[in-house]
């Protein structure tokens, strides 16, 4: 690792290359970098083989939300790239979160999706859920911890509740933006620093870094502030 930086940058392209100049322009002030859905889904593996080539820690995060059985095969088949942090969706159930962690690496830490950054309160009435944000990211956080998984995702308003719950656990947060950043879809946001301040373990941060002017610049001034 470049750094000790608890931010891993998230890289939302297509594009290899623009993934790689983006990744070398910050790579002195981050801990390392997330690829999602939208990088896998036109690289595959051959090109996060890519990107580890960097040399950061490579977090994919790809919300495998599916049967246990499906999901324990897709987590096998990710293995051979030994991510050092993978995501699935806590809803998906415990059996589903046990099958996943038995298939993963060992040094990869696998974390459950509790409920993601872009839903307020009335989406979360909309699909059915009762209870607002702190209780379904507390009832999530219990179950992954019952499951075996290393940590879970959540916003930076329910870390500390779920920190609270799961002292040892490994908290992601992305929905992170610095004072007066654009929030664009996410609607449960914090600032990094109160992020860390609320027990945050990695913060998780895109179009504020990648959007920028200078990305260099951008991160630099965020990690100023932690
Ligand atoms: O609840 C969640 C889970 C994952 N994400 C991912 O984090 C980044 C955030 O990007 P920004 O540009 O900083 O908004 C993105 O890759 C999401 O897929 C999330 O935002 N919320």
């Amino acid at each position: 690792m470049t750094t000790h930086s608890p931010i891993f940058v998230a890289l939302d392209t297509t594009d290899v290359d623009h993934a790689k100049a983006l990744a070398q322009k910050v790579r002195h002030h981050v801990g390392g970098i997330k690829l999602g859905l939208e990088f896998f889904a036109a690289n595959g593996k051959p090109g996060v083989r890519e990107m580890a080539a960097l040399g950061l820690p490579i977090f994919l995060d790809l919300k495998l939300h599916d049967i246990p059985n499906t999901v324990g095969k897709a987590m096998h088949a990710l293995a051979s790239l030994n991510p050092a942090i993978v995501t699935v969706h806590a809803s998906g159930g415990r059996a589903m979160m046990e099958d996943a962690k038995a298939a993963a690496p060992l040094g990869t830490k696998v974390v459950g999706v509790t409920m993601l950054t872009s839903l307020d309160q009335s989406d979360i009435e909309a699909v059915g859920f009762r209870g607002d944000s702190h209780a379904q990211v507390v009832r999530l956080t219990e179950l992954a911890r019952e499951a075996g998984l290393d940590g879970v995702v959540c916003s930076g308003v329910e870390v500390r509740a779920a920190k609270k719950i799961w002292p040892g656990g490994f908290f992601v947060v992305p929905g992170v933006r610095p004072v007066d950043g654009v929030v664009g879809d996410q609607k449960r946001v914090v600032t990094p620093r109160q992020a860390l301040d609320h027990g945050a373990s990695v913060l998780v941060i895109g179009r504020p870094i990648t959007k920028a002017e200078d990305p260099d610049v951008a991160a630099r001034a965020i990690e100023a502030t932690l």
